[in-house]
């Protein structure tokens, strides 16, 4: 086996990005759901995963270093490349580095990276006519975040974007009332009650990828679809929907996700049930007082695909769209 087909791969984790002024993301479509209409990216800020492949196998095998480039420098070149790069979206920005490490260093064979945003909220301070956004101060938020893989590999017909994944973590969400869950299997293990209506509290990842990756690191705003709107659809989904299920629920969030996209192919969710623990039902009264829940913790996988909206009668398979 030559190291080309070996499994070998090194990187870094925990690359601290943090790019001011970076070139605003205008012009995207807006939804219903959402009122996010770009980012400013004053501060565009990443904790990036750095992963090269390449013919490393010697650096293994034979404490040979003279082809490794040192986890170091990898850091190095990817904050120099924050200069570098003029677009508006955390892909694109990684398109652009992974494309400079393969025509630097030419034994390289690809690269990955995943950038988590650091995520900033604009904080209201008190101005001429009220309170307004500081454009100077903002917030470390410790809500959910941007996250974004892309990797690139040489092929013969030059570099290549061979994965792309964009997507939203750590959404917690609660709905306190207006979710239900029964009808599951009854037996000698079953000690969980019925519940008709449950304050539903979920931690949500959603990962969505495109059908044509590099609608994704183009940087055009007419085809590039924000995690902020994706995010909101889910919220939006939980407010109307009367779910049966956590699995109900992300089901028809997925499905509202590509109908408002039809760019995407699909979208998949990892989801973590928290649903409160209710310590006491108060008479004559709709509120109620509620814990954390204790471990173990429930959890579903899912991806929804083009195929479930041909499957809803929301959308025509795509030969009837084209006949
Ligand atoms: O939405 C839910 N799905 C389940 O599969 C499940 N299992 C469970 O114990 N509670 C829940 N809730």
């Amino acid at each position: 086996m030559s190291s080309q087909e070996r499994v070998c791969y090194y990187g870094k984790g925990d690359v601290f990005v943090f790019r001011t002024y970076q070139t605003p993301l205008e012009g995207i479509k807006t939804i219903p759901e959402s009122n996010f209409t770009g980012r400013n990216n004053v501060i565009f800020g990443m904790n990036a995963k750095i992963a090269l492949e390449g013919d490393f196998l010697h650096s293994f095998t034979k404490a040979d270093n003279s082809c490794v480039v040192a986890t170091d420098s990898m850091k190095n070149f990817i904050l120099r490349q924050a200069a570098q790069y003029h677009g508006p979206t955390f892909e694109g920005f990684l398109k652009f580095v992974c494309n400079r490490f393969l025509d630097t260093y030419p034994h390289i064979t690809s690269v990955e990276i995943t950038a988590d945003e650091v995520p900033f909220e604009t904080v209201q301070v008190a101005g001429q006519n009220g309170l307004e956004a500081s454009p100077l101060v903002y917030r470390h938020s410790r809500n959910e975040l941007i996250t974004t893989t892309v990797k690139v590999a040489r092929t013969e017909q030059g570099n290549q974007l061979v994965k792309q994944e964009s997507g939203i973590k750590n959404l917690h969400l609660i709905k306190v009332t207006g979710s239900s869950f029964y009808g599951f299997i009854q037996d000698e293990y079953t000690t969980l009650p019925e519940a008709k209506d449950r304050p539903l509290y979920i931690y949500l990842d959603i990962f969505y990828r495109y059908n044509d990756k590099e609608d994704a690191v183009s940087d055009n705003p007419a085809v590039y679809v924000p995690a902020e709107q994706v995010r909101d659809i889910a919220a939006s989904v939980f407010h109307e929907a009367e779910t049966l299920s956590i699995q109900d629920l992300i089901y028809r969030v997925g499905c509202r996700v590509l109908q408002r996209f039809p760019q995407l192919a699909e979208v998949q969710f990892l989801s973590n049930n928290r649903t409160w623990e209710t310590i006491v039902e108060i008479p004559d009264s709709e509120g109620a007082v509620f814990t954390e829940p204790r471990p173990p913790y429930g959890f579903q996988g899912f991806v929804v695909n083009r195929q479930d909206l041909v499957n809803e009668g929301l959308e025509f398979p795509t030969e009837s769209v084209e006949a």
